[in-house]
């Protein structure tokens, strides 16, 4: 089994590399290993591309944030030969706090002792994938625009997507949506669409407390047009996942396909990736991703939750 690390030295605060680089070193001596630095964005899916081509058996480590594991999935994407996994080191790490236990995924030793689960892909207009969570509207511009703040000097993951948050929310919140989900039709004005695989993202915000990355089902929440005195009332209702209480506001739908068309071309999340257009397709894609995580966590919401608990696999 050969691994390969892909390091973004743009992930984070400050570039990891040499961080990094130490601590495979340590734990991978005597495995059939390699380390690779990103370059550019979008170097991590080359890498990646280039290494499940050989059709040998490979896993890739996304040694960074939610966009390094965001480019690692689509380049193993459809190579059933490859599996992925997240080694943090980015602001937000939101997709692997689906896991009971996401501290765990720091340590090289417990993720070099893996297990595996199959997670669904969203496919966005035939051609990318995310792996946890896309959005429109006043949500993905401001998420699309934390990284201009990430960097400054005394601000947080959490800070960061706070500031873009106040300056998206003075811009207005708001636009015209076309929207068909699950054979409906929704044509006005929307404040935000969420369409999740995996149930957080923005640093701590958790939609859909239920949406599970193995169903086969994206959840969706259109949330139709509010104040900005209404937002700021219902915010954390919809951060802590309670749609279910705001029913004149929120919709939820679990559908596999929706289709958003816009009056311009409009900023799309895909795991804190921008993709720009007018007329967007979020679908289950064919192709589900190979993941391993460190043994022994769970994933599922229910066992998040405290309910029933259900093992990983
Ligand atoms: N060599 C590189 N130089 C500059 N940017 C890069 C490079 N490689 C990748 N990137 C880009 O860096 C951006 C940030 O990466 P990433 O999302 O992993 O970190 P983060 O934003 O700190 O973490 P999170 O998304 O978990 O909050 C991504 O948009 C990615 O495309």
């Amino acid at each position: 089994m050969r691994h390969v690390f892909l390091i973004n030295p743009a992930a984070g605060k400050y570039d990891r590399t040499g961080e990094f680089t130490q601590t495979i070193r340590a734990a991978c001596e005597g495995l059939d290993y390699e380390i690779l630095v990103s370059r550019a964005p979008g170097d991590c899916t080359h890498i990646a591309q280039a290494a499940a081509s050989s059709g040998e058996p490979v896993r890739l480590y996304a040694c960074g944030g939610d966009g390094t594991l965001n480019e690692v999935v689509n380049g193993a994407a459809g190579h059933a030969n490859a599996a992925v996994t997240h080694f943090p080191g980015g602001s937000g790490n939101d997709f692997i706090k689906i896991f009971s236990d996401p501290a765990a995924f720091r340590s090289l030793p417990r993720l070099l002792d893996a297990e595996e689960a199959t997670f669904d892909l969203i496919r966005c207009n035939g051609q990318n994938y995310a792996v946890n969570i896309c959005s429109m509207g006043f949500d993905a511009r401001i998420g699309t625009e934390i990284g201009r703040y990430k960097r400054l000097p005394l601000v947080s993951g959490t800070g960061a997507y706070l500031l873009s948050t106040g300056v998206n929310f003075i811009r207005g919140i708001h636009e015209h949506y076309v929207v068909d989900v699950d054979g409906q039709h929704f044509d006005g004005n929307q404040t935000l669409m969420c369409i999740a695989n995996g149930r957080y993202y923005g640093g701590s915000f958790n939609p859909v407390p239920d949406a599970e990355p193995d169903d086969g089902l994206l959840d969706v929440l259109l949330v139709r047009d509010v104040s900005r005195a209404t937002m700021l009332r219902v915010i954390g209702k919809y951060k802590a996942g309670h749609y279910a209480q705001l029913p004149e506001l929120i919709r939820h739908f679990r559908c596999r396909r929706v289709h958003i068309r816009c009056d311009r071309e409009s900023e799309i999340n895909l795991d804190g990736e921008l993709m720009m257009s007018r007329d967007v397709t979020f679908e289950i894609a064919p192709q589900s991703i190979r993941f391993f995580y460190p043994r022994g966590l769970t994933y599922h919401a229910a066992a998040e939750q405290g309910g029933e608990h259900i093992a990983a696999t």
